[in-house]
C-alpha cells in the first residue's frame, strides 16, 4: 500500500460516541469514502493484497462491502457477487444460498446469502469487507462458497492471529492504527 494512503485512512477516520452512557465507541468510515485519494486508491491496494492469487469473483457483505467490493473486483479484473443480509430489506425473489453468522461483533447472529448460481466450481473467491472484527461474516462467507474461497481482503484487519490466519485475512491497517 501506498504510504499516502494509509495516511489518509487513518486522518479520515472517527470513533464516536453515540451517548449512550455505555462508553462503547463506534466506528465512523464515511470519512474513507468522502476521501478522493481513498476512493481512487483502495480498490489497487485491496487487490494487490490477493492479486498472486488471481480471483475471479469478489464477494462483499451488504452494506458497506457493496461499495468497496466493486472497487476491488474492477481492479482485479474480476466479477462481483453481492452478499445480502436476511431481513435488510424485502424477501429476493430469486433462489438463495445462505450461511449463518453465528455471532458477529454486535453479538448478533445474521445470516448472509448469494443468489444461486452466480459462483461457479471453477471460481476464485475473494471476500473484500472495509473491516474484520471477530472474522464471523468472513467465516460464514468461506462456509458458503466452500472451496472456491481464496481468502479475505480487509481495510482494517483486528481479529486474533489465530482467527485471521485460519481465514486468510489480509489488511491494510490493524486496529492499534486508528
Ligand atoms: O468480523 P465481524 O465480527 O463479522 O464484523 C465485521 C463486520 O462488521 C462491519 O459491519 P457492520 O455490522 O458495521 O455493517 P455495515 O457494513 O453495514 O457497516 C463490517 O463492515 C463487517 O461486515
Amino acid at each position: 500500500m501506498a504510504a499516502d494512503l494509509g495516511d489518509h485512512l487513518r486522518a479520515a477516520f472517527r470513533w464516536t460516541d453515540p451517548g449512550d452512557g455505555t462508553g462503547y465507541l463506534v466506528s465512523n468510515r464515511s470519512g474513507w469514502w468522502r476521501d478522493p485519494v481513498i476512493l481512487s486508491g483502495l480498490g489497487d491496494a485491496l487487490g494487490d493484497l490477493f492479486r498472486d492469487a488471481a480471483p475471479t469473483v469478489v464477494v462483499s457483505p451488504e452494506v458497506t462491502g457493496f461499495l468497496i467490493g466493486p472497487l476491488v473486483a474492477r481492479s482485479l479484473g474480476a466479477g462481483f457477487v453481492e452478499a445480502y443480509r436476511a431481513g435488510a430489506r424485502r424477501p429476493i425473489a430469486e433462489p438463495m444460498r445462505w450461511a449463518t453468522v453465528p455471532s458477529d461483533h454486535r453479538g448478533e447472529e445474521q445470516r448472509l446469502g448469494v443468489r444461486d448460481g452466480l459462483i461457479t466450481p471453477a471460481d476464485r473467491v475473494l471476500v473484500v469487507d472495509d473491516w474484520a472484527a471477530t472474522g464471523a461474516q468472513i467465516r460464514a462467507l468461506r462456509e458458503l462458497v466452500g472451496d472456491a474461497y481464496v481468502g479475505a481482503a480487509v481495510i482494517v484487519d483486528e481479529c486474533p492471529p489465530g482467527v485471521a490466519a485460519d481465514l486468510t485475512i489480509r489488511g491494510l491497517l490493524n486496529g492499534d492504527d486508528l
